[in-house]
């Protein structure tokens, strides 16, 4: 079984849209995890324009499954990190202002950097995870960071399913054959959705978490939450 991690940023969008607490995001973690999820992930971002820092610090509280922590590792968010410290922390090289996670880190330009900022989270307990492209050398670089796990960026196997599964999925496969041959585990995410997780569970390997939240969020307009977390377990298995 694939866990399921449910990102929740899009809970605080509307949280924060009209400057109340209505939804209230505790209470839609606690029913989201009651509905089956696996885990919570956030993605607190400079700007707080959905998670807030002080949401990570009562969602600390709150989760009882698995609290993944998703950002670029400024000083601010590992301060953060280490205080909160949760199950997983996710490192992503995305910039402040963009509008959503857009590429994998560079992991041998990056190495010592990472190095340093892994050793730190590890030294606290934390699990740490790298957010990569899927690159075979890339993630074989990501070895040498310290890392005990990698998520590989899905976007574009989600932008090309529609019109070629198979090919789409190609890149994923081998960097998930990479992943097991260095040993790291391995996470996804980033658009995935119904339409196409099916087939990414059934085609790349070693897959241990994904984490879902856009399309997961808009499904559920539609079909209800409680319906579609179970919708994406089943495909899961
Ligand atoms: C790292 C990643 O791809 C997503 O987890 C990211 O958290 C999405 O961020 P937004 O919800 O701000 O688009
Ligand atoms: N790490 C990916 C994630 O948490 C959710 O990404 P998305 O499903 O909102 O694109």
């Amino acid at each position: 079984m694939v866990r399921l991690s449910v990102n929740v940023n899009k809970i605080a969008t509307l949280r924060n849209a009209r400057g109340g607490n209505v939804p209230n995001l505790l209470e839609v973690v606690r029913d989201i995890e009651s509905f089956g999820a696996q885990g919570i992930t956030i993605h607190p971002r400079p700007d707080e324009r959905h998670i807030r820092y002080q949401d990570a610090r009562d969602l600390k509280k709150v989760v009882q499954t698995e609290l993944n922590i998703e950002g670029n590792p400024i000083p601010e968010f590992i301060d953060l990190v280490l205080e909160v410290l949760p199950d997983q922390v996710t490192l992503v090289p995305d910039a402040p202002d963009a509008i959503t996670s857009n590429a994998g880190w560079d992991t041998r330009a990056n190495r010592s950097f990472l190095q340093g900022v892994i050793a730190r989270f590890r030294e606290a307990g934390i699990r740490t995870s790298i957010f990569v492209d899927p690159d075979p050398d890339m993630v074989r670089a990501a070895r040498d960071t310290g890392t005990e796990r990698v998520e590989l960026y899905t976007e574009g196997y989600a932008r090309a399913f529609p019109s070629n599964p198979g090919e789409a999925v190609k890149p994923y496969v081998k960097a998930a054959l990479a992943a097991g041959e260095a040993g790291l585990g391995l996470n996804a995410g980033h658009d995935l959705s119904l339409e196409n997780i099916s087939f990414f569970r059934q085609e790349v390997p070693h897959l241990l978490e994904v984490s879902i939240g856009h399309a997961l969020i808009c499904e559920s307009l539609y079909l209800g939450l409680e319906n579609v977390i179970n919708m994406y377990k089943a495909r899961l298995r």
